[in-house]
């Protein structure tokens, strides 16, 4: 296989981008797509896959390089006669023939085949910094190794049928008819896997709005809510809407869903993937401060809250993630998710339901949170049911969801503040007089296509 210069060249330029300017790889590529826009599908796949083969190995391929363990870690140490090293290390161990390119003129294969041969320490062969395997390590003990042996391999692409449009079979067929494979996959109703890679945001039906990419695991968070037509329900951490849609398709598009998140770029990208699901009970609201929240206190009968978390369980689709974090950036996540789920519980109304869910895998940001929470407001909380979706155990996506019930009764001071705010809650919705209320109208004109990002299929999940 003849492989482009020029495309190579481009790897290595983004590999640089990533891990000295600590660029984010899905940015690094639409960058570099932006800049080749002559590209045909067939290099861009080249492209993509090599700059997150190097990004999932980085750790395994500096060392194959011949490079020392830990200079990996450090910016000053990466140049690039380094990741030409590593993109050579990568291109070697996928099985094919090195060209002859100047910048390469130093590398002997039969040097990356012989440290390919070295036993090494399971952080540095499943490519992880050393505080990261100590701390999954220490949480989730004799799980971890089977969990870390996951977390590099390549993951498969899942569609979720959306039932307000068609169903799992008719979508089958129809995806067949168009020419593309996929199989049913038995335990979820709505899953449908892809049998080889395509370029799924360019297929027809996605933009019928047919379905939408979504992992396995994460099509069972939804559910799990247990919504039905005509419930009021709240989906505070929205970001651009994977499990809006998804409850809304539940609700058969009955009810409201009032989807809230604190960015507002995630929001308008919800509207349009909204527009095109033919989702038309969901409505927006940026939560600019604690008051967009007290607002809407005991407003809800489930509210879901999908919280900012690690991504530890999508490392497959976001291996990234495992570069950029820290043991401080993961702890106060903790804190934020715990307030997250001490101040948003009060939207539930009296009776009503709440699901707590992250992407991670760790207990910390899991059900030890749940367990604190329930420490303090086991009087009014009941935990009901737990998913814990272990990717070893079921090859899919890691993920954490409990959920919690309400009691009928509550205790006297909150009540009171619970029946008067939710009395103000339904004004403000009832009233489009507010500047909040303004940005709320529900979403009914689908507006164009959204960009999506080119690899990881469900990358807002993980945000
Ligand atoms: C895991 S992502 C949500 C993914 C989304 N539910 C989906 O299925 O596509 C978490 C979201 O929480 C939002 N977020 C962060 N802090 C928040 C807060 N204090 N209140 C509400 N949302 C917040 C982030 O902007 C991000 O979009």
């Amino acid at each position: 296989m003849k492989v482009p210069h020029i495309i190579i060249a481009q790897i290595i330029r983004s590999l640089h981008d990533i891990f000295v300017d600590r660029r984010y790889s899905d940015k690094a590529v639409e960058f570099a797509f932006k800049n080749h826009h002559k590209w045909g599908s067939r290099d861009r796949r080249l492209f993509a896959e090599s700059v997150y083969e190097c990004v999932r190995h980085w750790r395994w391929l500096w060392h194959l390089a011949g490079l020392p363990d830990g200079d990996h870690a450090k910016r000053e140490c990466i140049g690039d006669e380094q990741i030409w090293g590593v993109w050579a290390a990568q291109w070697v161990t996928s099985g094919k023939e090195l060209p002859l390119f100047d910048e390469l003129a130093g590398i002997r294969v039969q040097d990356i085949r012989a440290r390919e041969k070295i036993e090494v320490a399971p952080m540095i062969r499943q490519s992880l910094p050393d505080w990261l395997d100590e701390r999954c390590g220490r949480e989730l003990g004799a799980a971890w190794p089977a969990i870390r042996a996951t977390l590099n391999q390549p993951a498969e692409v899942y569609l979720r049928t959306n039932t307000l449009k068609t169903e799992r079979r008719s979508l089958k067929e129809r995806l067949g008819q168009d020419g593309f494979i996929t199989e049913a996959l038995k335990p979820i109703p709505t899953a449908l896997v892809m049998q080889q890679r395509y370029n799924v945001f360019a297929m027809a039906a996605f933009k019928e709005g047919l379905f939408e990419v979504q992992d396995a695991s994460s099509q069972r968070v939804a559910p799990f809510l247990q919504v039905e037509p005509g419930m009021k329900v709240i989906d505070a951490c929205a970001g651009a809407g994977g499990k809006t849609l998804h409850l809304g398709a539940l609700m058969q598009n009955k009810g409201r869903i009032l989807a809230l998140d604190v960015h507002q770029w995630k929001l308008n990208e919800l509207r349009k993937r909204c527009g095109r699901a033919g989702v038309d009970v969901a409505e927006t609201r940026l939560i600019e401060g604690s008051k967009s929240i007290k607002r809407l206190a005991g407003y809800a009968d489930r509210v879901l809250l999908d919280v900012p978390c690690s991504g530890l369980g999508v490392l497959r689709r976001n291996p990234d993630a495992k570069w950029k974090l820290s043991e401080v950036e993961i702890d106060r996540l903790i804190i934020e998710q715990q307030d997250i789920l001490t101040r948003y519980s009060s939207l539930v109304k009296p009776g009503g339901k709440l699901v707590y869910a992250t992407c991670s895998i760790l207990p910390s940001e899991n059900e030890q949170q749940v367990q604190k929470f329930l420490a303090t407001h086991g009087d009014e909380w009941t935990l009901e049911e737990e998913l814990k979706l272990n990717p070893a155990e079921t090859g899919h996506d890691g993920f954490y969801a409990a959920r919690l019930v309400r009691s009928m009764k509550q205790p006297e001071a909150a009540a009171e503040s619970a029946s008067a705010e939710s009395t103000s809650a339904e004004s403000v919705s009832a009233e489009s007089t507010s500047a909040e209320e303004v940005d709320d109208a529900p979403v009914s004109n689908p507006e164009p296509e959204a960009r999506r990002p080119v690899a990881g299929g469900e990358k807002s999940d993980s945000e």
